[in-house]
């Protein structure tokens, strides 16, 4: 694991354990996959301009997200079935995550129940942070009961995933055949229902009025993961929705979105300042994470470089991959000539491809 000194090593090292099956479903994006590519490429047309001679301490990295506390502005984005990656799974995920201090959404459709990530993320932090990641079933009674779980293990926000009024159509998936778990491994999250990916529905006809639904029935803040259209945002902020994920799903739903910092800096021209903005996609490194900060991200989250460290080493994995991303966070905000993630100028990126 030490070998390993980036994120991208960790990537080729899930590639070398992993059933190639499982691999290309974490890496897969939707069709020619243009977006998945996009996320990443964005990052290589910002540049950072650095201020020299601030004689500041070293940075601080802690950030307060929706009144969470976070030792940094990195966060894990939900991600299903961790089990293809780990015979843990999401037990080896959330302690991780919960021992760096590190905010974790957990997938409605996580492999280990939602009470037992609780539970192992209680083990080790005395106040771990869960986020709970919801896809609205048209069944309100369905949803309303795994809300009531999620609260009931002590989650402090639902993370609504917008993106998804139905499925983007993965053409690596439908080569290989993968469309449901291997035996031993559901959805237990939804075991009620028998488990199976496949009782999960994606429909088009989730709309506000669900947002609004879902507002009554809970009072914990509710979170828009999703969001591409300024629009939406300035919708989402009337609604009192409480923060917004800026993301394209890591280039799996709509295959042909734009990238999702580039819409960051649209939406945050926009909103920012009034609605705390979140992003995802394509963040492979600390200077990335500062361009987020710069371009107006209260944090940003981490999807497939968590899978990878899973694979490669379980809970030492997820564990290595955070670390890497905080010493390089660290580093850059250092070199940039920040003393916090609280003073990012604007002025610190701008255009430039390399
Ligand atoms: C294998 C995999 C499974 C995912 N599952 C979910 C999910 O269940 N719910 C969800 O809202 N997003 C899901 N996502 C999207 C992530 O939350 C996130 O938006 C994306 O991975 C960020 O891009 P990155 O992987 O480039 O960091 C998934 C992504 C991957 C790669
Ligand atoms: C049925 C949804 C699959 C999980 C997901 O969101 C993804 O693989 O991106």
């Amino acid at each position: 694991m030490e070998a390993n000194v980036n994120v991208r090593d960790f990537e080729a090292a899930a590639k070398a354990v992993l059933d190639p099956v499982h691999f290309d479903y974490f890496a897969s994006g939707a069709q020619d996959e243009l977006t998945v590519r996009a996320n990443e490429a964005a990052f290589r047309r910002l540049a950072l301009v650095p201020r020299i001679l601030r004689g500041h301490k070293p940075p601080r990295l802690g950030r307060t997200v929706l009144g969470s506390q976070a030792s940094m502005p990195i966060m894990i984005a939900p991600t299903a079935f961790h089990r293809l990656a780990h015979p843990d799974g999401e037990r080896a995920s959330v302690r991780a995550a919960a021992e760096a201090g590190v905010i974790m959404i957990a997938a409605m459709l996580a492999t280990v129940a939602i009470e037992d990530m609780a539970d192992e993320a209680r083990k080790v932090a005395e106040e771990p942070v869960l986020w709970f990641q919801l896809y609205l079933q048209p069944d309100l009674g369905f949803t309303e009961a795994i809300v009531r779980r999620a609260e009931a293990a002590g989650c402090t926000a639902l993370v609504v995933t917008v993106d998804s009024p139905a499925l983007g159509r993965n053409e690596r998936g439908d080569r290989n055949d993968f469309h449901d778990l291997p035996p031993g491994i559901r959805c237990e999250n939804l075991r009620e229902s028998g488990g199976s990916v496949r009782g999960v529905v994606l429909s088009p006809e989730i709309s506000w009025r669900h947002l609004d639904w879902l507002r009554g029935i809970t009072r914990l803040p509710i979170v828009l993961k999703g969001v591409l259209h300024p629009a939406d945002a300035e919708l989402a902020q009337r609604r009192g929705i409480d923060a917004i994920i800026v993301s394209n799903h890591g280039g799996r739903q709509l295959d042909g979105t734009p990238p999702a910092v580039d819409r960051l800096r649209v939406i945050a021209d926009v909103v920012g300042g009034e609605l705390p903005l979140l992003v995802d996609g394509g963040i492979r490194r600390g200077t990335d994470v500062v361009k987020t900060l710069a371009l107006g991200a209260t944090a940003a989250a981490i999807g497939r470089p968590v899978l990878w460290g899973l694979a490669a080493g379980g809970e030492d994995g997820v564990a290595r991959v955070l670390d890497l991303l905080r010493i390089e966070l660290l580093n850059a905000l250092t070199l940039c000539g920040c003393d916090s993630v609280e003073s990012v100028p604007r002025d610190l990126v701008i255009q430039g491809a390399m």
